[in-house]
């Protein structure tokens, strides 16, 4: 008989399939999760950061071969954890995939190889490119939401077809391939599954619903490329990639550990967290708190046009012949990146764990507010010549009270973004469900409770984005699958709740908004008349 201590130390059971994987490709890092079937159970995963490259002051770029290479080691990573589990590769029925979004890669259809570095969805160098845009709408209106029409968002330098033009304007390697015929453009999905279904040598060039509609080149309405679109960028068909739905058959891997495997699902990060967090019907929002915070507010089958700075996205749309669903979203562009700013150029910090203890230390903020407007303001202001701005210092300020300021500026932004669904939707959010790399930190939940007056509920688990992937590419495999149905980790979820009096919240959100008019236009923002010579001479 065996005794109880060998009991205690026999092996877990191998992990049994079917097991559906999820790339998951964000801007800081990339990985392949892979979970049990139509559960959110994480068998197993592999993740690798990805570096960015700033050549120039507001350029940020990645490498596109590093970011295929590193989603390869990513797989062939987990896949090898699978196996020292005692699982079998060959039970992961099927993979989805989930990316950052907007970033904007063009390659040569012949060689397979990129033109360029990915343009990044945070970079700015695109501001001119706006401005010139602007100046050719019609009655000189120079309105950045002449296109909202016809595919929900502003002109903006975060969205593709604006980082597209810039491409084609600038680099002649890339006008030349356009004119010829050559270039093949993608979101970073794309370039993926161009990759993993064989590149070159027969790799499908495909796109779905939610990444298209980041690229203010797809109508909202009937999900196709808009021939209006193309002609106001100037841009040509033959470089765009197929629109699919989120979730149907996208072409079978080509080589490696999963050769063979079917990729099924394809959702822009955001929108694979809507899923995730099972906002599956109208009125229901999800916050993800990553490099930015993006908020998502599923508004069903209608199509809600934003009159209040919000983006009109699509959410998702589960098969080619189901109902596509839309949402609202809210987009603020520094969430967590404001700590690797406080970490990397301010030295305030040396990593994520210290920013809880010593925002802790602190009962306020002591009257500091913190703009991290670094590459402007995005939703609701739109304001590309924002800049950062840090107001309230005082003699007593210390870095516990700005690290504690830079927590409540992303919750402020989220109240900005709050009030803007309200307006659109009348319906004020009861509960906010919370995701991403910022909610490990109570602290910060608890604060974006307290200033926005609403139940935050946390993620069972962390991994939100790459669920919904897998959710999505399990839905195309298997039918009967019910996407709303409780997840094995489901159960109640943590719910934190305001603490503070509303006079006292409505209080910091006026001084929060004071903050906000000293960063607004700071770019374009000149001397009052004289004053620039006095300056000069000075
Ligand atoms: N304890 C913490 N408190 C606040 N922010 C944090 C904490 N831990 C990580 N972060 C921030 O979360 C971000 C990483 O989250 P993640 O969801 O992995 O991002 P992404 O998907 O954009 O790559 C980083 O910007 C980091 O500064
Ligand atoms: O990489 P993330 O998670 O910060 O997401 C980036 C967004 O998709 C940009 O729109």
């Amino acid at each position: 008989m065996d005794s109880p201590t060998s009991e205690t130390s026999s092996p877990p059971p191998a992990p049994s399939g079917p097991f559906v994987g999820a790339i998951d490709e964000g801007t800081t890092s990339a990985r392949f999760i892979i979970f049990r079937a139509g559960t959110d159970e994480i068998v197993c995963y592999h993740q690798i950061e990805v570096e960015s490259i700033f050549q120039k002051e507001g350029w940020c770029e990645q490498d596109p071969m590093a970011i295929m290479n590193t989603v390869n080691e990513c797989i062939a990573g987990a896949c090898k954890k699978l196996v020292a589990l005692g699982g079998k590769v060959k039970e992961i029925i099927t993979i989805g995939i989930t990316n950052q979004r907007e970033s904007t890669v063009v390659w040569d259809r012949h060689t397979g190889q990129p033109l360029v570095n990915a343009i990044i969805w945070l970079d700015n160098r695109t501001t001119s490119t706006v401005e010139e845009l602007l100046e050719t709408i019609p009655n000189n209106a120079r309105n950045i939401n002449y296109l909202r029409p016809l595919c929900g968002l502003p002109l903006s330098p975060y969205f593709s077809g604006v980082k597209l033009r810039w491409l084609r304007d600038n680099v002649p390697v890339v006008s030349q391939a356009m004119e010829k015929g050559t270039a093949m453009f993608g979101t970073i999905d794309t370039w993926l599954m161009f990759n993993l279904t064989g590149g070159k040598d027969g790799g499908v060039h495909k796109t779905d619903v939610t990444n298209a509609s980041r690229t203010m080149l797809m109508n909202i309405e009937t999900l196709q490329w808009d021939p209006n679109l193309l002609k106001f960028f100037g841009l040509p068909k033959t470089i765009l990639p197929e629109i699919c739905s989120s979730a149907e058959f996208y072409g079978s891997i080509a080589q490696g550990v999963l050769k063979g495997t079917s990729i099924s699902s394809d959702l822009g990060d955001q929108q694979a967290a809507l899923v995730g967090q099972q906002c599956l019907a109208k009125g229901q929002a999800k916050a993800t708190f990553g490099t930015g915070c993006f908020l998502l507010y599923n508004t069903g089958s209608s199509i809600v046009h934003s009159g209040h700075g919000l983006l009109t996205t699509v959410g998702y749309q589960l098969g080619r012949k189901a109902t596509p669903f839309y949402a609202l979203e809210g987009s603020v562009s520094i969430a967590g990146a404001a700590f690797n700013w406080l970490r990397d150029n301010i030295n305030l910090i040396q990593n994520s764990g210290q920013i809880e203890t010593m925002a802790s230390t602190v009962d306020n903020s002591l009257d500091v507010y913190f703009v991290p407007a670094f590459n402007g303001l995005y939703a609701p202001y739109w304001n590309q010549d924002a800049r950062g701005v840090i107001c309230g210092l005082s003699e007593e300020t210390t870095s516990e009270h700005i690290v504690r300021a830079t927590l409540e500026a992303v919750c402020f932004q989220v109240r900005d973004i709050l009030d803007s669904m309200h307006k659109d939707c009348k319906i004020p959010l009861a509960k906010l469900m919370v995701d991403g790399g910022m909610t490990v930190n109570n602290l910060f939940l608890q604060l974006q409770s307290d200033l926005v007056g609403i139940q935050v509920l946390r993620a069972k688990i962390a991994e939100t984005t790459a669920l919904g992937a897998a959710m999505a590419a399990y839905k195309a495999v298997e039918s009967r699958y019910q996407m709303d149905a409780p997840l094995s980790k489901s159960g109640p979820r943590e719910a934190i709740k305001p603490q503070i009096s509303a006079t006292d919240r409505n209080l910091r959100y006026q001084k929060w908004k004071m903050a906000i008019e000293r960063s607004l236009n700071w770019e374009t923002s000149t001397f009052p008349q004289g004053e620039r010579e006095a300056f000069d001479g000075a």
